[in-house]
């Protein structure tokens, strides 16, 4: 716990919120098939994510988003309040989690619950983790943008000059969760399987409309086009930041210091444009094209952008 993490089986985990027994019993929780889970990398949109399911699953009413916590309507499998929650529910529901695929419960893959893999242009989950961690008591706060995506300025040098691409911690490697290259290729194994649809930050941005539809179909669920307006406009950045049951508000102030930032911070893309300087982009650049040359273009929808 020293250097700011919990670490399980390699992975650095938040020191609040965590246990390593619980971490171990949770390997043997049982997904049901009725199950839908919210997968990502952390600071990938994932609250985004969860609103609009809580809202399709409503048909666009928000009472329920205004009066019970997002993080109970859908609990975190790898925390400890989430999955005591999960363990003790009845009936299926939403499931959230940032675990890379080596860490999850192995029911699930026998199981047909429908998974919704979130992924989002790494450098503005970094600018965006950068940000969060900096305000809150979960993990160590990073010192400084370089440190968060390098780890130092000597680590930076040897990037910029060709040498330690793959040592780096670009592309956060030591950051929660670990490794966001490993979490999307561990998770991008699942492409293809009928019960897994991958929606990126950038298209649900784009084309809010339509990713929900698209959300829909995968669902089994139609909306109507009101309940369809009521989605949209309940899961809006605008709404979302002023639901105190959504914005994280709710979290006490020595975990969240809410006078200096917010979960809800920006909600663009490109916004990692304002903070990357030109060597750290180039350096990120190298790194993104080395490691991801194995998978295809098109699961990169803000990349050549
Ligand atoms: N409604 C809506 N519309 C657009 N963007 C939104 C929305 N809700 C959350 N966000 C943005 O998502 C970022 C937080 O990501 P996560 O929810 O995955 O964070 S966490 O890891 O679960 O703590 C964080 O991104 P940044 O603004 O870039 O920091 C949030 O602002």
């Amino acid at each position: 716990m020293s250097d700011g993490y919990m670490w399980f089986e390699g992975v650095p985990f938040p020191v609040v919120g965590y246990t390593l027994e619980h971490l171990k019993a949770m390997h043997n929780f049982v997904f049901k098939d009725e199950d839908v889970l919210i997968l990502s990398f952390p600071k990938s949109g994932t609250n985004w994510l969860i609103e609009i399911l809580c809202l399709i699953h409503s048909k666009g009413d928000p009472t329920w988003i205004q009066s019970v916590p997002i993080w109970e309507r859908s609990p975190w499998v790898e925390t400890m309040n989430g999955y005591e929650a999960l363990k003790g529910r009845e009936g299926p529901g939403h499931v959230s989690s940032h675990l890379p695929i080596q860490l999850f419960p192995k029911s699930l893959f026998q199981s047909k619950t429908k998974v919704i893999y979130l992924i989002r242009n790494p450098r503005d989950t970094l600018a965006s983790g950068y940000f969060f961690w900096s305000i809150s008591n979960f993990v160590k706060k990073p010192e400084s943008l370089e440190q968060y995506f390098v780890g130092s300025p000597k680590e930076m040098e040897a990037l910029v000059t060709g040498g330690r691409a793959c040592s780096a911690r670009a592309l956060l490697t030591e950051v929660a969760f670990g490794s966001w290259l490993e979490h999307v290729c561990g998770w991008m194994s699942m492409r293809g399987k009928e019960n897994f649809l991958i929606v990126s930050y950038e298209e649900l941005k784009q084309d809010t409309r339509n990713m929900i539809q698209k959300i829909c179909q995968f669902l089994g669920r139609t909306l109507e086009p009101e309940e369809m307006h009521l989605v949209l406009k309940n899961s809006s950045f605008q709404v979302m930041k002023e639901n105190k049951m959504s914005n994280y508000s709710l979290l006490p102030n020595w975990l969240l210091d809410e006078k200096n930032g917010s979960l809800m911070r920006r909600g663009t893309t490109g916004d990692w444009k304002n903070h990357f300087t030109v060597a750290q982009a180039e350096v990120f650049d190298k790194i993104f094209q080395e490691k991801m040359a194995g998978l295809p273009r098109e699961l990169f929808p803000w990349e050549g952008c």
